[in-house]
């Protein structure tokens, strides 16, 4: 597919993401979490297209943590950033050294790590007066944590577009909820962005779990092509009653919530 088709598409997914989820109101401020890895370098530039031809007014600015792993080359990340006239701030942590002496033998870096970065980004949104905070997660890892969250913990969940964050003041929000991976790996060979990784020992890896479920899938969609689309439909189209969730039953049928709204 050609550039301007492409580049066409992604806007058009990331547009209708926004509308259907409510993402962006007028006068947010959003903090951009960008990696330096080719979701958020997509999800930055789509966000900035979007704000220059949007009928409300917000801001964006892009943040960087660097979690402190030798060699993450976040000067490149600067430099891509600064020439096309982004607000970016690099927060310097410890994040590697705080992991080392945490981590047990054995244990994955990724769980430790996500959380502390999410903390930092959290307390960075507020520092530069963001009141919402956006994530590059894309439809495929919309499709995989449901299929994980099925598989190996037993619960039927998979991420929101918009959730309050646990601080209660960030609104967390994810605008390439409807693009695929695939088009955000052509769309950043296209545009030659820099990516870069943090150098930590599972950089540019999703963990083992993870790509089965991205494995079974692919697999799948040799059978059913819209085998993405949907899971991610599935998202959006839960039938409580079909359910075996007791209080999710109890709460779908109790009096209360069957009676008549007064109020329409
Ligand atoms: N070091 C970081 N600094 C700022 N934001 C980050 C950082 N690491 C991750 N994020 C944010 O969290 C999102 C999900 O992180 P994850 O580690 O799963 O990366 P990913 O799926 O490989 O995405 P990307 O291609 O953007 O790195 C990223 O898209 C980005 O918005």
């Amino acid at each position: 597919m050609d550039e301007a088709k492409l580049y066409k598409k992604i806007k058009n997914a990331v547009g209708r993401g926004v509308a259907d989820h409510g993402l962006i109101a007028e006068g947010d401020r959003i903090a951009v979490a960008v990696s330096g890895g080719k979701d958020s370098y997509t999800m930055l530039h789509l966000l900035e297209a979007l704000r220059q031809r949007a009928p409300i007014r917000f801001e964006i600015m892009a943040l960087t943590i660097d979690s402190g792993y030798p060699g993450f080359r976040t000067d490149i990340i600067a430099g891509h950033l600064k020439e096309h006239g982004f607000a970016h701030h690099v927060e310097k942590t410890d994040h590697y050294g705080i992991i080392q002496a945490k981590r047990r033998e054995g244990s994955s870096y990724c769980s430790i790590c996500a959380r502390l970065k999410r903390g930092a980004l959290y307390e960075l949104a507020q520092k530069f007066g963001c009141n919402k905070l956006a994530l590059g997660h894309h439809l495929d890892d919309f499709a995989e944590t449901l299929l994980l969250n099925q598989f190996f913990v037993g619960s039927l969940k998979s991420m929101a577009a918009s959730m309050l964050a646990d601080n209660g003041i960030t609104t967390v929000i994810r605008p390439l909820v409807y693009v695929t991976e695939a088009q955000i790996i052509e769309f950043a060979r296209l545009k030659g962005f820099p990516v870069v990784c943090c150098r930590c020992p599972a950089c540019g890896e999703a963990d083992m779990q993870r790509k089965r479920m991205k494995r079974l899938i692919s697999e799948l969609e040799r059978d059913i092509p819209h085998i993405r689309q949907s899971i991610l439909r599935a998202l959006s189209n839960v039938q409580p009653r079909h359910l075996l969730d007791r209080q999710l039953f109890l709460k779908t049928v109790s009096p209360d919530d069957a009676a008549p709204d007064e109020s329409a």
